[in-house]
């Protein structure tokens, strides 16, 4: 809850293993679900043979980025035009750091503009030019942190948050919606006017009162699904843009007039 780091290099590789091959985070997810995967081997020897046949983790391992995750952030940001040098970002979920560092590169805070502060439940080790913070953001005590590490009022929030998926669609949903609430909260007492959130939902999963939520306090909202995202995966993006600014919220939309969820349809 208190660990606090920042400018250390990247994640150490083994050498000459087929786990080399895989960046630090798709090495943390592969001791996960070799752990988890006990009597079901051809799972996992599945999975690590689509791990080595990704392009994204080719590329994340040739560009230094930690986890192909970081091209979901680039994708989102080609098609948004979101992040730009000298902005102050909020990285939820942040480790192994894939969206960290390509946050870090957009802001430019090696070079000291904007600045970056990334959380995680996990220990993950620095990134360079962002402030890493390890808490679990549903601890009353971690947007205090975060705070804490601020230097002014944030131009973005964004959370790939996802909490550990049961294959219960339902509690898998519960989970995701429960951490996005937190996010959109703290997103909401730190974001400056005009001000972005970015988070992570489950396709068709979104509740109506979050979207209600973001329509009060945004002014336009979509859902994006990167190319970088798996197909198969359920997982979209929720991308809200002009925030109304803090005690400014829309409160005559009347929910009739809201667009339900299916509504939304993907850009
Ligand atoms: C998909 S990964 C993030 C990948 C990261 N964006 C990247 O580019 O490398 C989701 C992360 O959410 C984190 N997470 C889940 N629940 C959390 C919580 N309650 N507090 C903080 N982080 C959490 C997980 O530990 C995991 O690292």
């Amino acid at each position: 809850m208190t660990d606090q780091r920042s400018g250390k290099g990247g994640g150490r590789r083994r050498k000459g293993s087929a786990i080399a091959a895989i960046d630090t985070g798709a090495r943390r997810g592969l001791r996960t679900r070799v752990k988890s995967a006990k009597g079901r081997k051809i799972s996992s020897t599945r999975w690590l043979d689509r791990q080595l046949n990704d392009p994204y983790v080719q590329e994340a391992r040739r560009l230094g980025y930690r986890s192909r995750a970081a091209f979901k952030l680039i994708e989102i940001n080609n098609q948004f035009d979101i992040l730009k040098p000298g902005m102050r970002v909020v990285d939820l979920g942040a480790a192994p750091g894939g969206w960290t560092q390509v946050a870090v590169d957009m802001v430019g805070s090696k070079q000291g503009r904007g600045q970056v502060v990334g959380l995680d439940i996990l220990e993950w080790e620095g990134v360079p030019g962002a402030t890493c913070l390890q808490a679990d953001f549903l601890d009353p005590a971690a947007p205090d942190m975060i705070k804490h590490a601020l230097q002014g009022p944030v131009d973005a929030v964004i959370s790939d948050m996802s909490p550990e998926t049961t294959g219960h669609r339902q509690t898998d949903h519960i989970r995701i919606i429960d951490l996005v609430e937190h996010a959109l909260l703290f997103a909401e007492e730190v974001l400056a006017p005009n001000g972005i959130f970015i988070a992570k939902v489950f396709k068709g999963g979104t509740e109506t009162e979050l979207l209600n939520r973001i329509k009060q306090h945004f002014r336009v909202s979509k859902h994006a699904k990167p190319p970088a995202s798996r197909a198969e995966s359920p997982e979209t993006y929720l991308i809200a843009t002009g925030f109304r600014g803090q005690n400014n919220a829309e409160s005559d939309i009347a929910s009739a007039e809201l667009p339900r969820d299916e509504d939304w349809s993907p850009v």
